[in-house]
Parts: structure tokens; sequence; C-alpha cells
């Protein structure tokens, strides 16, 4: 029997419109998936690459997605690093994807985004909440240290919050391990938060550097803007160099002051060492606790301590065994820090095991650093800081801002309201806690609205007009008024900080009584002028340089990535970076030692930075002590905010260190080639070609390109261009490099300057293997190599990167072969996890895990 006319008819239809979807499909250029996750939207972009927000297909956790190119060592040396981390203030990596041309990170989500943004919208952090995140970015800096590991690039954009407003320390891209050299010479970081000898170019002690960065990031949380920054960046380092900051008394006690002076020490050996910061007594409570914590799990780590030794973890394992996974497989990834697809499911696998079993067993932390306790009204107002009581950037207002938005129709609000407008009492706090963790319970959300209510009636009568979220010019002189009886003055000797002034009410003013000289200090320049001062470069910035039109500039591949980037345009007014004339070197990405690999760059750039050690040394030399600029620095477009800088001072061992991460990153080091390296043999033929790509590459990324790290990938490729046909550095490290192209067959060639090599000490940088794939043989773990080197020695030593570029894609194929795929999972309820994903907002992460 035939179908009908009709019948045909509708066949045919059906059939060409799934062919159309699929075809629809194939065509489609949007990025939809990357291994095991689901690319939901677009949180930020870095100098790598995009960074998305993504969804773990099999255990529907939220991710980071951090791309970047294959080629770029510091991605290279930002995943080596960032693998051996595992600590709660340090975004945890769950996951490396290696595909043709690219790598992503599947990192720990921190929907709080970047302290920089969060001080933003504060202005300045009450000093509580100072101390809290900053014992948790002193933790975080304290454990890497304990891994022989500098950070080299501390500062407020590297710190992110995560839901619950910890801070994460994250972005190893310039890490390097001190093991093996204690004295270090790559100028790298950020110019503002340099520490002198870095602006000086001496060799310098790594974990000293970090300890002068942090001392300027807790001024800048403090003070709302940084210690030195001038508009001219030679000023900045004259200032670093030799001038003391300035403290203003109404944001900062005797003991912050105390402290931060200890960080900024001009000497690096007066500098205290991380222990004795945790345990001032400005960081209490919170420091001797988290010091005490990161020791325990140091020395668990050291110890070899392995995972699958909790009850929660026995149970998931046996759970995942009985459903048929190879848990083995499971256990060697894990342990070995592969950060395949199988450690990735795992970790994630045991968050959420953690996050339901605090949800069936809610307990209460007796840390100090507990969410609650820190809610507790005694501490609270002990500490006097409301902030304490909004873990979530944007604290009060953010929450209050939710909720309002859900009475929309009964509650209107003209604007968002700043958590520093608000003074509620720690009670309130908690009842708006419970509103926003979504357990509101009507009788609290009616009295939650009738205090809402009388707080605007207070205001209004006191004549306070909420314009762009701050009061207007009025309701300071109400809030002046109002803080004559609060002065700081009157408290200065109190033991307990004033609630007033550690609140967030202080930073809207400061009484002309106040102040010595009796000058009005009008706040909100300071906060334009933190704006300016914390993008340090942003400080040049014109009106036409913004975040917006370099977003503008970007292709927006999607209606969805348009959207995205509508909403950053809303969430960040920020400066942009616009390319600076090339004289500028000090926040632009200058000449980083992938450009000098084997060479001494003459390039633009190269010439600039002279050009600006002579300005700084002329600068410093000037007998009146006058800020004599011989070479003044040419007109400076603009720029974002501070930007990590890596200088062509590089060390050879810097370089050699990096490319020594790499080479343990990508292949695994046997000790024959190790001879070979001491030996100062060359090799490799083949690998010429993509070494000669890669140079080329690496020049144009941190190179010596006049766009930042930040940069966005279109001017990076102008740059690119640029360094192709114009520099002659690039042609330099590709004759260098091609001169020895008819070496062995198993390394890359580097010419370096180095007098020998070193092993690494440190026991916590050795139980680490990346899948065997990466080198196409099962391998042994690789410690970090570092030569020792002598400026004057300059020999070419072997260096085996040939497998790692040749191999990559054989590490980028294995791993995607070893990638579970849905269908190799089991229905997840087998394995007793919960759909509830995210919801719950606990402890999971504490120090006692
Ligand atoms: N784990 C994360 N959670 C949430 N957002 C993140 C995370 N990691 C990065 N982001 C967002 O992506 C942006 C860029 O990320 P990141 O700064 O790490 O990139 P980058 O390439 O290292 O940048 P740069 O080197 O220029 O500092 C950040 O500003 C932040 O907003």
């Amino acid at each position: 029997m035939f179908p009908s006319r009709l019948e045909q008819n509708q066949l045919k239809a059906n059939i060409s419109a799934s062919y159309n979807k699929l075809y629809g499909q194939f065509s489609l250029t949007e990025l939809r998936d990357v291994g095991n996750y689901r690319i939901l939207k677009i949180v930020g972009e870095g100098s790598f690459g995009k960074v998305y927000l993504a969804s773990h297909r099999l255990t529907h956790q939220k991710v980071v997605l951090k791309m970047g190119s294959k080629n770029d060592p510091n991605v290279v040396r930002e995943v080596f690093y960032h693998r051996q981390f595992d600590y709660v203030y340090i975004t945890k990596l769950y996951e490396v994807i290696v595909t043709e041309n690219s790598v992503w990170m599947a990192l720990e989500y921190c929907p709080g985004k970047e302290l920089y943004e969060y001080l933003l919208v504060k202005k300045r952090i009450p000093l509580d909440e100072c101390s809290r995140l900053f014992s948790q970015i002193v933790g975080a800096v304290f454990y890497a240290h304990s891994m022989k590991c500098v950070h080299r690039d501390l500062k407020l954009e590297n710190i992110l919050l995560d839901k619950k407003g910890q801070a994460k320390l994250t972005d190893f891209g310039f890490t390097r391990e001190c093991a093996t050299k204690g004295i270090l010479e790559t100028v790298c970081g950020t110019t503002v938060y340099m520490a002198p000898e870095l602006i000086e170019r001496k060799p310098y002690e790594g974990y000293k550097i970090d300890t002068w960065s942090l001392g300027i990031i807790l001024y800048t949380m403090i003070h709302g803007s940084m210690p030195f920054d001038e508009e001219d960046d030679i000023k900045t380092k004259y200032k670093i160099v030799n001038d003391e900051p300035s403290y203003d008394d109404n944001f900062i006690d005797v003991n912050g002051k105390d402290l931060i002076m200890q960080l900024l020490q001009k000497d690096p050996n007066q500098r205290p060492s991380l222990t004795h910061v945790l345990q001032h007594p400005f960081m209490h409570p919170y420091g001797c606790s988290i010091l005490e914590k990161t020791e325990k799990t140091i020395k668990r780590q050291s110890q070899g301590c392995k995972h699958f030794h909790s009850k929660l973890e026995r149970k998931l394992l046996k759970k995942l065994k009985q459903s048929g996974f190879d848990t083995q497989a499971i256990k060697q990834s894990v342990n070995k820090k592969k950060c395949d697809a199988l450690a990735g499911t795992w970790q994630l696998l045991l968050e959420k095991e953690k996050r339901s079993e605090s949800l069936r067993h809610p307990k209460r932390s007796r840390s100090v650093l507990s969410v609650k306790k820190v809610f507790e009204p005694s501490l609270s107002s002990r500490k006097g800081s409301e902030d304490l009581k909004s873990p979530e950037p944007g604290g009060k207002a953010a929450s209050l801002k939710r909720i309002m938005s859900r009475k929309s129709d009964t509650v209107s609000i003209r604007q968002p309201i700043n958590a520093a407008q608000l003074n509620l009492s720690p009670h309130q706090s908690q009842a708006e806690q419970a509103e926003s963790g979504g357990n509101a319970r009507p009788n609290k959300k009616h009295n939650f609205f009738n205090k809402m209510t009388n707080f605007f009636k207070t205001k209004k009568q006191n004549g306070v007009h909420y314009q762009n979220g701050s009061p207007s010019p009025s309701s300071k002189n109400t809030d002046k008024r109002k803080r004559n009886t609060n002065s700081f003055e009157s408290n200065k000797n109190s033991p307990h900080r004033s609630p007033t002034r550690n609140g967030n009410e202080t930073t809207h003013g400061i009484d002309t009584e106040d102040k010595p000289n009796g000058k009005l200090k009008i706040e909100e320049p300071m906060l334009k002028k933190f704006k300016s001062n914390t993008s340090s470069e942003g400080s040049r910035q014109t009106s036409m340089g913004n975040y917006d039109s370099e977003l503008d500039h970007r292709p927006a591949n999607s209606e969805h990535e348009v959207l995205e980037d509508n909403k950053l345009l809303e969430q960040r007014g920020r400066p942009m970076s616009i390319l600076s004339q090339q004289s500028e070197m000090s926040n632009d990405t200058y000449n980083s030692e992938y450009s000098t690999d084997g060479n001494i760059s003459n390039s633009k750039a190269n010439s600039s930075i002279s050009s600006t050690n002579r300005n700084i040394s002329s600068v410093m030399l000037s007998p009146s002590g006058d800020l004599t600029d011989s070479h003044p620095t040419q007109s400076r477009v603009t720029t974002r905010r501070s930007m990590s800088i890596m200088s062509s001072a590089s060390s050879a061992s810097e370089r050699s260190s990096r490319t020594d991460s790499f080479y343990d990153i990508s292949t695994a080091s046997s000790p024959k080639t190790m001879d070979l390296r001491a030996m100062g043999n060359y090799s490799n033929a083949d690998t010429m070609v993509p070494r000669m790509t890669v140079g080329s590459q690496w020049l144009s990324k941190r190179g010596r390109s006049p766009v930042g790290r930040r940069g966005r990938p279109p001017k990076r490729n102008i740059s690119r261009k640029l360094m192709n046909h114009s520099s002659s550095a690039a042609q330099s490290v590709i004759q260098e490099e091609s001169s020895f192209d008819n070496e062995d067959d198993n390394s890359g060639v580097l010419l370096e300057e180095t007098e020998g090599h070193g092993v690494p000490d440190t026991p916590l940088l050795h139980d680490l293997e990346m899948p065997s794939s990466v080198s196409g043989t099962p391998s042994k773990p690789s410690t970090p190599v570092c030569a020792e080197v002598q400026p004057t020695d300059r020999r070419p030593i072997l260096f085996a990167m040939g497998r790692s570029f040749s191999g990559g894609s054989r590490w980028s194929r294995n791993i995607s072969e070893e990638r579970l795929s849905t269908s190799d999972f089991p229905s997840l309820q087998n394995v007793g996890v919960h759909s509830d994903i995210g919801s719950a907002d606990d402890e999971d992460n504490s120090l006692e895990d």
C-alpha cells in the first residue's frame, strides 16, 4: 500500500526539515561544548582568550573554562603550577583539555569575580573584612611558598571571590619555583605592585616580592587607592623606590598601618615572613586560624597523604565501582594530578557529594573563618564590620537588590543601593541572609521590609537622596554631622574598632573637623582617582578609550556573545587598553622572556625598556632629589588597568625555568636527556619548524606587543603582524633556532645563558604526572629543572621542547581518548549524585576538609 500523495509530501517535508537542522548544527560557528563541558556564557576575557562559564555535563557542576593557546608557554606554566595546588583559597583546576590549537582549563567558578571589581564597587573595604580577606590571600601565598613557588603577579585582579565571599588566588602564568634558585632576575609583575628591587632590576628573592605585593594589596583594600600610582610610570617607579606611602588615619588603624609598613619595607630582608604576617594583630582572629590549618594541610600533603581516605571519598569510590567505573584509573589520575577527564569528574563529583552531605548533616563550624561564625553579632560588633555579614560582593546591597527585585511589584528602588549606604544591625543582616538564601519566611520578609521602609524613611528625613547608588552631596553633609559623633579620633585608642568607622558609612566622607589640616576630603574624586589608580594604566584613559569600545572591536561570533558583551558593558565601564607608544614599557607586556628565548632581543620594546631604564636612572640619580626626567615619557594614549609584565631583563635561568617547566609538563625527563642538557648538546631537526612558529607567537603574545596582557585578540594579531614584519628580534629568534636545524631528533634547542642545572628538592613538587600521553610514553613525574645561570656564559643548551610541540596533539588525542563521554557513565542516580547542584551554600571547601 503506497502512501498517499499528502503523506508523501509530509514525509518529504519532515526529512528535509531534519536534514536542514543537522546541516544548521554543522555550520554553527558558535562554540557549545568543550570536552564534557557545556558552555553557558562568557564571563570574562584574559590575555589568553575568553573565559566561559560552563556546566559539567555529568555532574552539572558549574566551572569556568579558560582558553589559552597551546603554544603560549604562560599557559603551560599556569597549568604546570596550578595543578599542583590543592588549597582552599586557591582556585581549583579540575581538568585540562588540550585540543589541536588550544588548552582549556576547567577552573573552579568564582561568581564573586575579582577583588578589584569588588573594591571598585565598595570604594574601600572595612578593616575587619580586610583582615578576613587578606588572611585568606596570605594563606594562599603562604601555601604556594611552602610549595617553593612564587606567584610574582599578586594583584587585586588575580584574586577572585567565590560565592561565599572567600578569596581565591588565581592566574599562575608568572609563577616559578624557587627550590632551585632562591635569587631570581626576571622582572615581571605589574608595575604598581612591583617591589623596589624589581624596579631597580636587582636580583631578587622571589618570596619577598610577593610579600611586597601583599602590602600593596592590603593598602589598596583599606584606602581604596594605591600607595604608588602616578600618572607617569616613571614617577610611580621613583616613588616605589624612594617614597613611603601616605596613610590615612581615617581608614586605617594602628595595627593595619604597622603591618603595611612591615610589608612595604624597601629592604626585602626587613619584610616579615608570612607566618609573622598571619600572626600579626591586624589579622586577628583569622590569621592564626588560617596559619594553623594551612600548616596542617601542607604537612598532610607533604607526607604524601593521598586522596580516597575520607569516609565520603571511600563511599563515592564504592558507588562508582559498583556502577562499573575503573576506580583504579580514577585513583591514579587524581593522585598524580593528571587533570584529565577522570580527575576532573572525580573532583566535581566529590564536591557535589560534600555539598549534599553538608546539606543532609549541617554542622556548625567552630572555625572563625566560617561564614556562619562571622555573622554572629558578638563577633561582628566586636569588630564592627557590617560587611562580614554579606559574604557576597555587593554585600547587603546585592542581597537587598535581589530581595527587592523579587518584590518589584510592590516595592521599587530607583537605583542600586550600595552596601555603604546601609547601616543595618547584625540581626537585620541575618534576616537578610536568610532571605537571600532563598529560605525566607514570610514574617521575616515582612520584618525586613518594615525595616527597609524605616531605613528609607530615616534617610529621607536626614535628607539623603540616592543618585547612582551614592548619596548626594546633601546626604554627605548629614552623614558628616552624624560621623562627628563617631569620629575615628575619638575611637582611635579603643581596642575595638568602631563599627561606624569600620562600616561602610565611613567610606562616604570624612569630617573636615577630623582632618588635622582641616581640609575637606571629597569622596567622589577619591573614588574616581581610585578607578584610574587601580587600573594603573587607566590613569591615562581617554574618553574614547574604554572597555566598551574595546569590546566593540572584538568580533562577536554570535548573538549570544553580543548579549554577553552587552552585559559586560553594562557591568564594567572600565577603561580599556589602547596601544601605547612604543617607549611605554611599564604596564604593557614588555618583552617577555619568551621573546628572548635564546636571544637578546633588539626589539623596539627593548629599546623602550632601555629608554625607560635611562629614565628611571636619570630620575633616581638626580642629585637634587627632584624628579628629573631626562627622557620624558612619550604621550600615552590610554590603557585599562594594571597589566602584568615580564621584562627582557629576564635572566636566562628564568627562561630556562620556563622552558623546563614546559619540558616537564610536555615530556617526561629522562636522565639521559638531563645529561645531554648538562653537556650542552644541541639536537633536533624536525622540531625546528614548530619552534619557529612558536617563537613568533611568543614574541607577539607577552613579548613586545604593545597590547597589554589583557589585549584582545584582534590587537594581538596586529601586533603579531608587526612583529613578523618589522621586528628583527623575531627574525633573530628564528635565525638562531634555525641554525640548529640539523640536530638531534628529540629535542629543541634554545640558545641559553647557562652554567648548569639543578634539581629542585621540594618534596611537594615531585609527585606529579601529566597524562602519560603527553610524552607519548608512560612518564615518571619529572621535577622542574632550572638552570643556574651566569649571564656571561652564553651557550646553547639542549632542551627537549621538540616532542612537546610535535607530540602535543598526541597528548590532546590521548586525553580525548581518555575523556569520558556521557554514555560512559551510568545514570548519575546510580552513583548517588543529586541534581540540586550549586544550590547549597555550605562549607564544602573548608580547611577542615
Ligand atoms: N575562576 C573564575 N571564576 C569566575 N570568573 C573568572 C575565573 N577566572 C577568570 N574569570 C574571569 O575572567 C577574566 C579573565 O581571567 P584571567 O584574568 O584569569 O585571564 P588572564 O588571561 O590570566 O588575564 P590576565 O593575564 O590579563 O590577567 C577575569 O577578569 C574574571 O572576571
